[in-house]
């Protein structure tokens, strides 16, 4: 079933304090709504955050993960290290962990089943940079993006992935995707899913939109038919503003 999803990605913000204070204001905001709501601390706040919404409308999860279920990673953290500290849905493939640490598809595939594996949900990142934009690219390189760590799998599995485009260009630069230009590109995606699994995983899909989504601009977003929520970071360290964009459903 394809659900409403405003997730925060934190990013490298907040430290123990300031997640306090984030928290504290995030639970002054939250009222029912139509749209499930996740936020994505860094892993030294994953348990105090989760401990700290337990008994709210609120999923913590994690921006990250290895592949391997453990070992000599220094540095790194596995799916259930993730798991037993509360955490079910897991960030991958943002291109943050793209352009700086050297994700591939091929590690990404990797992460994807390892995640798969121990039963969690995936928020799986992808979308073009700039110049692939400009050399009118941008949908095959989204293409091979999704079929390279993905078509590997099983339609089933699909059921514990949730997929967020978000074009390189718009992230963290105030520049948006044009709701029309989000648009097109979320039906190329579905159209992407059907030509494989069928009409059944590409309508139930959720796609969510991220880059420089704002109060200001959200309900024109998520007004659109293939848009179903966004991943939103700037605008989600500030309660006030991460609940005007849940609330845009
Ligand atoms: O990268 C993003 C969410 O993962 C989007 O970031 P901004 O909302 O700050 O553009």
């Amino acid at each position: 079933m394809r659900k409403h999803i405003v997730a925060g990605n934190w990013k490298m913000n907040n430290d123990l304090a300031q997640t306090e204070t984030l928290i504290s204001e995030l639970k002054k905001q939250i009222k029912t709504s139509d749209a499930e709501v996740m936020i994505a601390p860094s892993f030294t706040n994953l348990w105090h955050t989760f401990e700290a919404t337990r008994n709210d409308d609120i999923e913590v999860v994690a921006q990250n993960m290895h592949f391997a279920e453990n070992g000599a990673y220094t540095g790194e953290v596995s799916a259930s290290m993730l798991k037993s500290v509360g955490i079910q849905t897991v960030i991958l493939g943002h291109s943050e962990r793209r352009a700086y640490y050297n994700e591939t598809d091929e590690s990404l595939a990797k992460k994807v089943d390892a995640a798969l594996a121990h039963d969690m949900r995936i928020i799986f990142c992808f979308g073009e940079e700039l110049a692939d934009r400009k050399a009118g690219n941008e949908e095959s390189v989204v293409e091979s993006q999704i079929k390279n760590a993905l078509f590997h799998l099983e339609a089933l599995t699909f059921k514990n992935i949730v997929l967020a485009y978000e074009p390189v260009w718009a992230i963290g630069t105030g520049e948006t995707a044009s709701p029309e230009q989000a648009q097109d590109m979320h039906a190329f995606i579905r159209k992407t899913l059907e030509s494989k699994y069928g009409n059944v995983v590409a309508d139930d899909m959720t796609i969510l939109y991220g880059g420089s989504v704002k109060p200001a601009n959200a309900k024109e977003i998520f007004g659109k038919p293939d848009v179903d929520g966004g991943l939103i970071g700037g605008a989600a360290l500030k309660a006030e503003d991460f609940y005007a964009i849940v609330n845009a459903f």
